[in-house]
C-alpha cells in the first residue's frame, strides 16, 4: 500500500467543516455526500496511516458533486423548487456538464510531492464564500492554494433550512494527493465522526456507492480509518486488566470455581460479572458452558452452514452492503408449526430449524440473565422489563480468500510512527467487489435515535464456536462507544465457548472480516415486548419472578 504523503504543515490543524448533531437527516434530504471535511489535525492518532483518496475517486467524487449540484439547479430554475436528492439525476464524471472546472481539478490530480495544494470550491452561497474565507485566514492560502469559487451554481438550500441556522452551504476541496472534502457546512467548524451506525449511515453509503460504483469502498475505508481511535487505556485497563491484550478474556473463570459448570453463577463472581455489563456496557466470560456442550452447538452450526440451509443475514433498511453473514434460525424443538403459518415461508427471526443441543445452552444463558445479571442490575429497569427471548441465530460469516486486500487493515496500521497505537484492523469489508465480509457498525436496537424504530432488543447475547481462533484470524466483534462511533470500547475475538452479553440499544459494534477461516456463532436477543412467533416467553424474565415470589395469581 502507497504511505501517505506527509501532511504538509501549512494545513494543519485546520478542520473544515463536519456534520454538527443534528443536521444528518438534513444530510439525507439534500444528497450530501458523507465526507467529512477536514484536514488532519495535530490531535489525530491515526492521520499517519490515513490512506489516501485514490486521485480517480476524488475526482470522481468532486465531479459528481457539481453534477449534482449542478443538476440541482436547473431543475430549480425549470421547476421553481428544489428536487429530492435523486440518485438518478447523476451523470458520470468526465462527461463534462455541471460546470465544473475539470482543468483545475486536473491541476491537482498528481499531487504526490507534497507541495501544498488545494482547489476548494463551494456552491456560490454566501455562507459558503465567508467560510471559505475564513478557512484561507487560517492558512489555506498562498501559491498552494487555489481557490476554485464560485462555481456559478447557486446555493442549493431552501430557505426554511437556512432558518434553521444548521446548514449553511458546501464547500469542497481535493487536497494533495487526492484527498476530496466535502460537506455540508454549518456554522459549527467541529469535527465529528460521521455515524454512528444508524441506518440513515448506510443508506448514506448506498448512495455514494450509487455515484462511485465500487469506488465507494475507498471512500468509506478512508473515512473510517481517519476517524478510527482505540480503547482509551481507561477502558483497557478495566477490562483487561494491565497490559492486557484486546481479543483476551475479559472475565477469567477464577480457578477456586473450576469444578462448579456454571462458575459465573457463583456470588462473587456474579457480581464481577454484572459490574462489569454495568460499568462498560458489555460483559464476556470465557468457558461459558461445559466444553462439550459448546462444542456440540458448534459442530451444529457447521453442518447447517455445509448442508446449505443458511441464507444471507437481511436488514430492514438500506445498507446492501454492510452484513455478509449468512444466517439460521433456530429452536430447540421441530419449529415446523411456527415457521409455517399458513404455509408460509418462515420470516426473518422465525426459526426453520430444530438444534436440540441448544436446550442446555439457553438454560445457561437464561440463567444468566434472569438470576444473575438481573437481580444485580436491579437499578436498571431495562433487564427488569425483559419478557421474551428470540429464538436463536446461527451465523457464519464465510472467510475472506487469504489475498483478500486490505489495504486498510494490519498492514496500514503496521506503518504507523505511534509505538503507543496498537495495530488495529481496518473496516468490516472486504475490497475488490464492494460487499462486506463482515457486518459494519450497527446497533442492534435503534430505539434511542432520533427517529429510530423499537424492535425490542434489549441485552444481546452470543456465544462464539470457534475452536482455536487467533488473532490472525480477524473477525473480532469491535464494540465502540456509545456518542463517539468510532471510538473503540473492546474488541472481542469469537474463540469457543466464549459469551458476550451487550446493551443492544447502546453499543454500536461491527464485525471485522474473518481471513482464511470461516467464523460461526449463535446469537439471543433478550426482548422487552410480547412474544411472537419470533421470540418465546423468557421463564426466568425478572418481571415474571417478582411475581413468582409474590405469589401472585396472574402468573401463568
Ligand atoms: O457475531 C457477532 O459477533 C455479532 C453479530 C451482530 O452484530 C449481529 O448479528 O447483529
Ligand atoms: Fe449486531
Amino acid at each position: 500500500m502507497a504511505m501517505a504523503p506527509p501532511v504538509p504543515a501549512a494545513l494543519s490543524p485546520v478542520a473544515i467543516g463536519g456534520y454538527p448533531a443534528g443536521s444528518r437527516r438534513f444530510a439525507e434530504r439534500i444528497g450530501c455526500f458523507p465526507l467529512q471535511a477536514l484536514v488532519p489535525t495535530s490531535h489525530d492518532q491515526s492521520s499517519a496511516t490515513a490512506p489516501v483518496l485514490p486521485v480517480a475517486m476524488a475526482r470522481a467524487a468532486a465531479a459528481a458533486i457539481a453534477c449534482t449540484l449542478a443538476a440541482r439547479r436547473d431543475s430549480r430554475h425549470s421547476s421553481g423548487r428544489s428536487p429530492q436528492p435523486g440518485l438518478r439525476s447523476f451523470r458520470p464524471p468526465g462527461s463534462g456538464v455541471g460546470g465544473f472546472p475539470e482543468r483545475r481539478l486536473a491541476a491537482g490530480k498528481d499531487d504526490t510531492t507534497g507541495v501544498p495544494q488545494v482547489l476548494l470550491g463551494h456552491d456560490g452561497s454566501p455562507e459558503a464564500a465567508q467560510y471559505l474565507g475564513a478557512l484561507q485566514s487560517r492558512g489555506l492560502q498562498g501559491p498552494g492554494c487555489e481557490l476554485l469559487s464560485p462555481l456559478g451554481v447557486p446555493s442549493i438550500l431552501p430557505a426554511d433550512v437556512n432558518q434553521t441556522g444548521e446548514a449553511l452551504g458546501r464547500v469542497f476541496a481535493l487536497l494533495p494527493g487526492g484527498r476530496l472534502l466535502a460537506g455540508i457546512d454549518a456554522k459549527s467548524w467541529t469535527l465529528e465522526p460521521p455515524c454512528n451506525g444508524t441506518g440513515h449511515e448506510w443508506s448514506m453509503w448506498d448512495y455514494y456507492m450509487s455515484l462511485l460504483g465500487d469506488r465507494w469502498w475507498d471512500a468509506y475505508a478512508w473515512e473510517y480509518w481517519r476517524f478510527l481511535r482505540p480503547a482509551s487505556p481507561e477502558r483497557r485497563c478495566a477490562l483487561y486488566g494491565p497490559g492486557g491484550a484486546e481479543g483476551g478474556a475479559l472475565a477469567p473463570r477464577p480457578s477456586s470455581c473450576s469444578q462448579e459448570s456454571e462458575w459465573w453463577a457463583v456470588d462473587g463472581t456474579a457480581d464481577v460479572v454484572a459490574s462489569m455489563l454495568a460499568q462498560h456496557g458489555l460483559c464476556v466470560l470465557d468457558d461459558f458452558l461445559p466444553h462439550d456442550v459448546a462444542a456440540a452447538v458448534a459442530s451444529s452450526a457447521r453442518a447447517a452452514w455445509r448442508s446449505g440451509r443458511m441464507a444471507s443475514g437481511v436488514l430492514s433498511t438500506g445498507g446492501r452492503f454492510a452484513r455478509g453473514d449468512s444466517v439460521l434460525w433456530v429452536n430447540t424443538q421441530d419449529p415446523a408449526s411456527a415457521a409455517a403459518v399458513g404455509g408460509a415461508a418462515p420470516q426473518d427471526g422465525q426459526a426453520s430449524a430444530a438444534a436440540p443441543e441448544l436446550k442446555p445452552v439457553l438454560e445457561s444463558i437464561d440463567r444468566l440473565v434472569g438470576d444473575v445479571l438481573a437481580p444485580r442490575l436491579d437499578c436498571d429497569s431495562r433487564l427488569r422489563r425483559v419478557r421474551t427471548r428470540s429464538h436463536a441465530m446461527f451465523t457464519c460469516y464465510p472467510a475472506s480468500s487469504p489475498e483478500v486486500k486490505e489495504s486498510l487493515g494490519a498492514e496500514g496500521a503496521s506503518q504507523s510512527s505511534s509505538s503507543t497505537q496498537s495495530v488495529m484492523q481496518g473496516p468490516a469489508l472486504g475490497s475488490g467487489n464492494g460487499f462486506s465480509r463482515g457486518y459494519l457498525r450497527h446497533l442492534d436496537n435503534v430505539r434511542n435515535l432520533d427517529g429510530g424504530q423499537d424492535c425490542g432488543r434489549v441485552l444481546t447475547t452470543i456465544l462464539y464456536l470457534n475452536e482455536d481462533w487467533q488473532e490472525s484470524h480477524g473477525g473480532a466483534l469491535r464494540l465502540f462507544e456509545t456518542s463517539t462511533s468510532l471510538q473503540v470500547r473492546a474488541e472481542v475475538l469469537p474463540r469457543l465457548n466464549r459469551l458476550i452479553a451487550f446493551w443492544a440499544d447502546e453499543v454500536p459494534h461491527e464485525v471485522l472480516l474473518p481471513r482464511g477461516r470461516d467464523r460461526f456463532a449463535c446469537t439471543f436477543w433478550y426482548l422487552d415486548r410480547e412474544a411472537d412467533p419470533a421470540s418465546l416467553a423468557f421463564e426466568k424474565a425478572p418481571a415474571a419472578a417478582a411475581m413468582a415470589s409474590a405469589g401472585s395469581m396472574f402468573l401463568d
